[in-house]
């Protein structure tokens, strides 16, 4: 038996819910392009739950239901305001939240599809309201209840600021969300697999994948990117800064990817609006430092940026707190696990791998007072 380091290569389960081949991604066949262009966030939540596209009236009812279970218990915000710390990193606020909410569901152990997809729906709805509550209480601001007249990625501006967002924020934060919903067996989709195989509850599955999502390594890029952005502060002091990381074999964060070789088909969407949008609000200079840091490290080491890495600056331009930006990938991508952990209890075996074992041979047991 020899192990894989990091799993590498190695392919895990069937998925019919999205692929990655030759550098392309697909949701359910449709080209990642084709939807962030011509998607609603909504729309694909549908496709990776259902692995169609929804028609007009089954679009309208999910909008509806989400809609219609937005709210989160009261108790849980209230939660909010007890930390003993002071510094609680909302991905961690989000965990324990997403936990919680399970003991306010009567149907949190009922395993039947039907309870499943409900609870789905609730944990989609859910979310935007726990991190927007969440960064408003610790400001000491009382929470934006959601508007039901408002798309999801209008809700969530919404909620956070308390304004109307422009139809420009709008889209920009739709395309995200349609950018980040489901990425094949990444680190933490595949977390919320292993957890629901052992027909645990869906509710376990996505705060084991909250945990995974948070590592920089996967979904805590991005909030390091704009970290290091904000550490550069000009394009005239990219070149020192980000050669010396690199003399130093220190990561560049938001580059790089296990499966893609010439690059994340996402990244070229953000990258546009990031364009965009720091235009727009004067301050083109983060887009302006990152293009330049694209340059560099794609030159130097053959690295293409990642999803994580334009993001970063939309994120920013849109106003939105840098240690928002991993909670927003899950407010996202909750849809893809909830997508996968539906599909594992639809065909499920326990996945339990082997190790390689690489300790001591055999040992005898020694008492205490010989040692
Ligand atoms: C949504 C997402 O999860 S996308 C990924 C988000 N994560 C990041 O952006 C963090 C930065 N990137 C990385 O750490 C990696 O590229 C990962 C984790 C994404 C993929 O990692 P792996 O496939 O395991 O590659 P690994 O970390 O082994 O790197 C292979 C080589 O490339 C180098 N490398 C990989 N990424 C980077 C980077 N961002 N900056 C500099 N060097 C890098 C490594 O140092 C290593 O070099 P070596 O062979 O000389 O030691
Ligand atoms: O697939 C991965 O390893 C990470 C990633 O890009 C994602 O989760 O969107």
């Amino acid at each position: 038996m020899t192990a894989t380091r990091g799993l590498e290569g190695v392919v895990a389960t069937q998925s019919a819910i999205s692929s990655i081949i030759d550098d392309t991604l697909t949701y359910v066949g449709y080209d990642i392009d084709d939807l962030a262009i011509n998607a609603s966030f909504e729309e694909v939540v549908f496709l990776l739950w259902n692995k169609r596209l929804p028609k007009a009236d089954e679009l309208a009812e999910l909008k509806q239901l989400l809609a219609d279970n937005m709210a989160v218990p009261q108790e849980i915000l209230n939660h909010f305001t007890t930390y003993p710390i002071s510094n609680v990193h909302p991905m961690s606020a989000l965990r324990t939240a997403v936990s919680m909410l399970a003991l306010y569901d009567d149907a949190a152990e009922d395993m039947s599809d039907e309870a499943n997809y409900l609870k789905a729906i609730k944990l989609q709805a859910k979310l935007p309201t726990l991190v927007t509550a969440f960064s408003r209480v610790r400001k000491g601001l009382k929470p934006v209840a959601p508007k039901t007249d408002l798309g999801y990625a209008a809700n969530f501006l919404y909620m956070l600021s308390g304004e109307l967002p422009e139809d420009i924020e709008i889209e920009a934060f739709n395309k995200a969300l349609v950018l980040h919903a489901d990425h094949e067996l990444n680190a933490s989709t595949f977390t919320a697999r292993v957890c629901v195989a052992t027909l645990s509850d869906i509710y376990s599955g996505v705060v084991a994948a909250i945990g995974a999502l948070k590592g920089p390594l996967h979904g805590g890029a991005n909030e390091q990117v704009m970290k290091m952005l904000s550490e550069i502060g000009s394009v005239e002091k990219v070149d020192w800064y980000i050669n010396d990381k690199l003399a130093n074999k220190e990561k560049i964060m938001g580059f790089g990817h296990r499966v893609y070789r010439k690059g994340d088909p996402r990244a070229k969407h953000l990258r546009e609006m990031s364009k965009k949008l720091t235009s727009i609000r004067g301050e083109s200079k983060w887009y302006e430092m990152s293009v330049k840091i694209e340059e560099i490290v794609t030159g130097q080491k053959n690295l293409p940026p990642n999803v994580d890495f334009y993001s970063a600056s939309v994120y920013h331009s849109l106003n939105i707190d840098h240690d928002l930006f991993t909670p927003i990938f899950a407010v996202s991508r909750v849809s893809g696990w909830t997508a996968h952990i539906l599909e594992q209890y639809s065909n499920n075996r326990l996945i339990r791998p082997r190790a390689e074992y690489v300790g001591p041979g055999m040992q005898k047991y020694i008492p205490i007072e010989e040692r």
